[in-house]
């Protein structure tokens, strides 16, 4: 049975940050660092028991103030939700971090439709919807940041439908960012590479040598994204490594990139077991 969700604690002087996909990972370490820079914070994600147990955390860790709101950002109805408490003047949103994400490790062409539709759902619909909440209302306000968590994947060709997701949420964040100029809103994408979480396991990837270079620490990329968005930067990549790799993928064929990333990161996506339309669905928490 888990714990009662507590009624919102009342408003403090303190900013407040909102965090998508809050119970592991990148967004738990956003959670954390927001809180230690002084913010309130909106825990949102699947898992209640979770979510209940870092609300507990990081009030006697840092002293803040922690509302948590469980919610399937695949389903429309938890999505409003989420929406109204993003655009509640009553209660200000002041930073909005639209982390919530997972991968599949899936062909698009034939993979499971509805695991896709819903990967769609949560890396573009989620960013689009709430992005909009807090766009309108952070402008009304005249201050805000709003953080989109995309990736060097969204940079690069051959990752699969994941990639497109993930450029999407680059180039909305950057339209975002100058539709908001002006206002005291600023949006900005962040583009990490492979972080050490629990993403791949969940999408039963192989994440073999996360030791070596190539894997980043969680708290190192959310420490120099937070500091890139409060500097209004429109683009965060995360480390001089993942710089140089961004740099040196504009300059190789595509065709090369199309080929070489596919199979250098996630392996050849496994065409589906059974074929399209079949419901097995990846992104369970991990207990
Ligand atoms: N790890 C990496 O290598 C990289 C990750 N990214 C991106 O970073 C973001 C965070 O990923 P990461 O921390 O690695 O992954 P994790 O798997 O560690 O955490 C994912 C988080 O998202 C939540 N989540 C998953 N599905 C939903 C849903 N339908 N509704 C609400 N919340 C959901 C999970 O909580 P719950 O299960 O309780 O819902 C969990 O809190 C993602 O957008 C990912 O694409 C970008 C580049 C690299
Ligand atoms: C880099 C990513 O966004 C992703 N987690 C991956 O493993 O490709």
């Amino acid at each position: 049975m888990s714990e009662p969700v507590p009624s919102p604690r009342p408003r403090t002087d303190r900013p407040t940050a909102l965090v998508t996909g809050a119970t592991a990972g990148l967004g738990a370490r956003y959670a954390a660092q927001l809180a230690e820079r002084g913010h309130d914070l909106v825990l949102v994600a699947r898992d209640e028991e979770r979510l209940a147990r870092s609300a507990v955390e990081l009030r006697s860790r840092y002293g803040v103030e922690v509302e948590v709101l469980p919610a399937d950002l695949s389903e429309r109805a938890s999505l409003q939700r989420v929406a109204d408490r993003v655009a509640d003047a009553a209660r200000p949103v002041d930073v909005l971090v639209n982390n919530a994400g997972f991968g599949l490790k899936q062909r698009f062409a034939d993979g499971d439709l509805v695991a896709h539709e819903q990967m769609f759902d949560v890396l573009c619909r989620a960013v689009m919807v709430l992005s909009r909440a807090a766009a309108g209302a952070m402008a009304a306000r005249g201050r805000g940041r709003i953080v989109n968590i995309a990736s060097v994947a969204g940079f690069v060709a051959g990752g699969g439908h994941y990639s497109a997701a993930k450029a999407y949420v680059a180039l909305l964040t950057e339209t975002l960012h100058q539709e908001l100029s002006g206002t005291g809103v600023t949006a900005t994408a962040v583009a990490p590479g492979f972080v050490r979480t629990e993403f791949h396991a969940r999408a039963g990837m192989k994440s073999g040598g996360t030791d070596s270079p190539a894997w980043l620490d969680a708290d190192e990329v959310v420490r120099v994204s937070l500091d890139d968005a409060f500097a209004g930067k429109v683009l965060s990549v995360p480390t001089k490594r993942y710089k140089a790799l961004m740099g040196v993928l504009d300059v190789v064929p595509r065709a090369l990139v199309r080929t070489v990333w596919g199979k250098a990161t996630w392996g050849a996506a496994r065409r589906h077991p059974s074929g399209p339309g079949q419901h097995t669905l990846g992104n369970t928490p991990e207990q």
